[in-house]
């Protein structure tokens, strides 16, 4: 029988019906993650990768192909697999504990009150929000809410945790230390990671593997590369080794010479 590793996409087609006919966004891709491996999807605008991610979180149903998760196909959305988007989607009227709160009471039935209480505080602990647990989500900033749109998910103790450019809408400096915060959750975890991101150097510092698609229509996987950078990470160190600046060069290099981006080209 074949051996399929923990995240398994087969065959990967993804066709979109539209006024014009079928548009098929993403084909053909085959792509291989083992347990507690941290891979950054990246690629141009438009390519495929949320199709990709909603594909594995069970949002988009592939008109080709099946995604194993630890030897289950995965064909509807489910607790397993919590997504981070770039909005945070806390509920304005709860207050931070409430909002993990409602998460751990959906995933954690077998805990009792008080544990779950802990458990919550606990992931708020690790994305150091604890102080912020009465507060509502307007009392807080965006790389706050953020981080408790993090501890969110870890606290649903997912197989599989995929964030779609969780810090996209974040300055550089607030998105800076949110990546810190992956990657000490990272250390003490080690979760299985699926992260959009268009941030070159965000894809560098966090993963394991850097996974860059091709141009669409019909985007698929370019290339794959793995970063052999030791964790724990520190971001100023990293960025002076030589396997740091030369995953970075080979991703440019995908970016903007292999594949450009083509929106460049339009006239
Ligand atoms: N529901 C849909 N119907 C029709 N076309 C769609 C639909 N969803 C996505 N597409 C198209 O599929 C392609 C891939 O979209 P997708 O959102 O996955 O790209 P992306 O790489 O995540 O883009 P970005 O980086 O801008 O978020 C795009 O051309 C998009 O217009």
């Amino acid at each position: 029988m074949k051996q399929r590793s923990y995240l398994a996409l087969e065959d990967i087609e993804v066709s979109f019906p539209t006024r014009k006919g079928p548009f098929v966004a993403v084909k053909q891709v085959d792509l291989s993650i083992d347990k507690g491996e941290f891979v950054a999807l990246i690629g141009h605008s438009g390519c495929g990768k949320s199709t990709l991610l909603n594909v594995i979180a069970g949002l988009v149903k592939p008109s080709r192909g099946v995604v194993f998760l630890d030897g289950e196909v995965v064909d509807r959305p489910g607790p397993d697999r919590a997504v981070i988007f770039q909005d945070h989607s806390l509920l304005p009227w709860l207050t931070v504990e409430e909002n993990v709160r409602l998460a751990v009471d959906k995933t954690a039935s077998g805990k009792s009150r008080g544990e779950r209480r802990d458990w919550v505080m606990h992931n708020l602990e690790l994305v150091h929000m604890a102080h912020a647990a009465t507060k509502r989500p307007s009392e807080i900033s965006g790389g706050m809410k953020q981080r408790v749109g993090i501890a969110r998910a870890i606290a649903m103790t997912p197989r599989v945790l995929l964030m779609d450019e969780p810090f996209g809408a974040l300055d550089a400096l607030t998105r800076a230390s949110l990546q810190d915060a992956v990657m000490e959750i990272q250390n003490q975890l080690n979760n299985t990671v699926v992260m959009i991101t268009h941030d070159v150097d965000e894809a560098v510092l966090l993963a394991d593997r850097v996974v860059m698609m091709t141009n669409g229509p019909a985007a698929g996987i370019g290339e794959d590369i793995r970063i052999d950078l030791p964790r724990p990470r520190n971001r100023i160190e990293a960025a002076e080794t030589s396997a740091y600046n030369h995953a970075r060069h080979e991703i440019l290099h995908f970016l903007h010479q292999r594949y450009s981006n083509p929106l460049d080209k339009v006239a």
